[in-house]
């Protein structure tokens, strides 16, 4: 039978034209014990017939390319490999399960309305009600699970579940452990505002204290003093001599007066390789250890009279930190990503190639967060938000969170990059840079010390036997 390139319009590629060569061919092997082929007179009729055929009738399976369905097979595509989980060790005897294999040709019925084929909405309706239960996805239907799939969520609660200071190389903080009902992980509240450490005294500070009103909370009617305390609902410092706990009152702010500027706030999204191993594939540690240097400087206040003496309040503001890493794709994808960001593509088609969007994160946590501080309520202050991402800005907005103003974050390199432009000798210009490169991407890089630091590394010494010569601070005889 002579075969063209075309027949009946359609393009027959290379694969089936070898294939029914090898077929025709008079030279057909034939197994030598056993039985022809049952159906090798049919197989040069059968593909002829499905030649000869209009292109309204399906080709057989030449076209799918099948992909193993680990777990669910809609999500990044067919190669969820974060579903993969590792086979039970087979018993003797014990037949391995198969793994199944989906294809990710889109449906024959939406192919021929894409090429502009009209369809029997009928026909087609009881063709696939014989298809299999695992009939493939549209490739363009990447990562977004069926509606079906995403239960209803309740309102959203957010609930501050513990508070303790923390001191930085920038001063200190309270840090915020949240819960909530929408994910399980541990979202976080950096609150800078250590006016707050100076005791009850500090409601009469010109600026409200920064708290958590699900914090302040009665919790139950048979809640100790110490199980608030622990949990981290009290007023001034906590030490040995003073240890006052909260009331709920003391969760709202009010605004006593307009000259203190609005909080500094930043939401950040949590990057491992960028905050803790100091990844210079991004600027997350740099801008993480900036936010909270920012929002702990002290505050001008101006003066109140043209006599007056200008003054400063303590530096005020919250940094939420959230666990969406890699924009939300998680840190398995993000490191597939850099890979294949190696390979050439850039951060958003590296994202779009794994089957995510380019950017995955919500905000609705961050903005509940805030507001259970207090921030960017109606009633509450508004706030400043430090951040270039215009998406942040607008999806805060539209939480219902007030913002007032945008800080933009500059890059550090670019603002030293300024800097040095000036600089006419290239060696002094390098070595600059050498300086400025220690540490420069982690919290507090270069040398820190502080009082809790150094009675921390005393104790390790002291208590469990670490390795350290002990210097001398005159204070050995404190209680550690
Ligand atoms: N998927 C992916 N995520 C990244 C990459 N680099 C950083 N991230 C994540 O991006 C998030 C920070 O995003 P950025 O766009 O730098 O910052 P932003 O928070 O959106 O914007 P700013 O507020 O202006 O800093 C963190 O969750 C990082 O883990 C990357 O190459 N790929």
């Amino acid at each position: 039978m002579p075969f063209h390139n075309e027949l009946n319009g359609i393009d027959l590629g290379m694969s089936d034209l070898a294939l029914l060569d090898f077929l025709t061919s008079p030279d057909l092997p034939v197994a030598k014990h056993g039985f022809k082929r049952r159906d090798a007179d049919l197989d040069p009729l059968m593909l002829a017939a499905v030649y000869s055929s209009g292109p309204q009738v399906t080709r057989n399976h030449y076209a799918h390319d099948f992909f193993p369905a680990v777990g669910d097979p809609r999500a990044e595509g067919a190669y969820d490999w974060t579903k993969w989980q590792p086979e039970t060790a087979n018993t003797v005897g014990q037949r391995r399960p198969r793994l199944k294999y989906v294809s990710r040709q889109e449906p024959r019925s939406q192919r021929l309305k894409r090429e502009g084929v009209a369809v029997d909405e009928q026909q087609e309706t009881a063709l696939n009600a014989d298809a299999p239960a695992s009939s493939p996805l549209p490739a363009s239907v990447t990562s977004a699970p069926p509606a079906s799939a995403d239960p209803v969520k309740p309102p959203l609660e957010v609930k501050c579940m513990a508070r303790t200071r923390v001191p930085t190389p920038h001063g200190p903080v309270f840090l915020h452990l949240y819960h909530n009902n929408h994910d399980s992980k541990e979202h976080l509240a950096i609150v800078v505002d250590p006016a707050q450490l100076s005791g009850p005294s500090h409601t009469h500070n010109l600026a409200p204290p920064i708290r958590s009103q699900s914090l302040d909370a009665i919790w139950s009617d048979n809640e100790t003093e110490m199980e608030r305390i622990t949990r981290g609902a009290y007023v001034g410092r906590l030490s040995k001599d003073s240890q006052i706990p909260s009331t709920p009152s003391q969760a709202r702010p009010t605004i006593t007066t307009d000259s203190i500027p609005s909080p500094l706030i930043r939401v950040h999204s949590e990057c491992f390789t960028g905050e803790t191993i100091g990844s210079m594939r991004c600027d997350c540690g740099e801008q993480l250890d900036e936010a909270i240097r920012q929002i702990s400087q002290p505050i001008p206040i101006p003066p109140s009279t043209a006599s007056a003496e200008p003054t400063t309040i303590p530096g005020r503001g919250v940094v939420v930190y959230l666990r969406q890493e890699g924009r939300g794709i998680g840190l398995l994808s993000k490191i597939r990503a850099y890979n294949l960001q190696d390979l050439g593509h850039d951060t958003v088609t590296a994202n779009l190639m794994l089957g995510h969007k380019a950017d995955e994160r919500g905000y609705e946590i961050a903005a509940a967060i805030l507001c259970d501080l207090g921030l960017g309520t109606v009633t509450g202050e508004g706030v400043r938000v430090l951040t270039n991402n215009p998406d942040k800005m607008q999806a805060l907005s539209k939480e219902g969170i007030r913002v007032v103003e945008r800080v933009p974050m500059v890059p550090r390199s670019w603002a030293c990059r300024q800097h040095d432009a000036v600089l006419v000798n290239q060696s002094v210009k390098t070595e600059t840079w050498a300086k400025r490169g220690a540490g420069a991407t982690m919290i507090g890089g270069g040398a820190v010390y502080g009082e809790d630091l150094d009675k921390y590394l005393r104790t390790k010494v002291l208590r469990m036997g670490h390795m350290l010569p002990l210097i001398a601070t005159g204070e050995e005889d404190d209680d550690l």
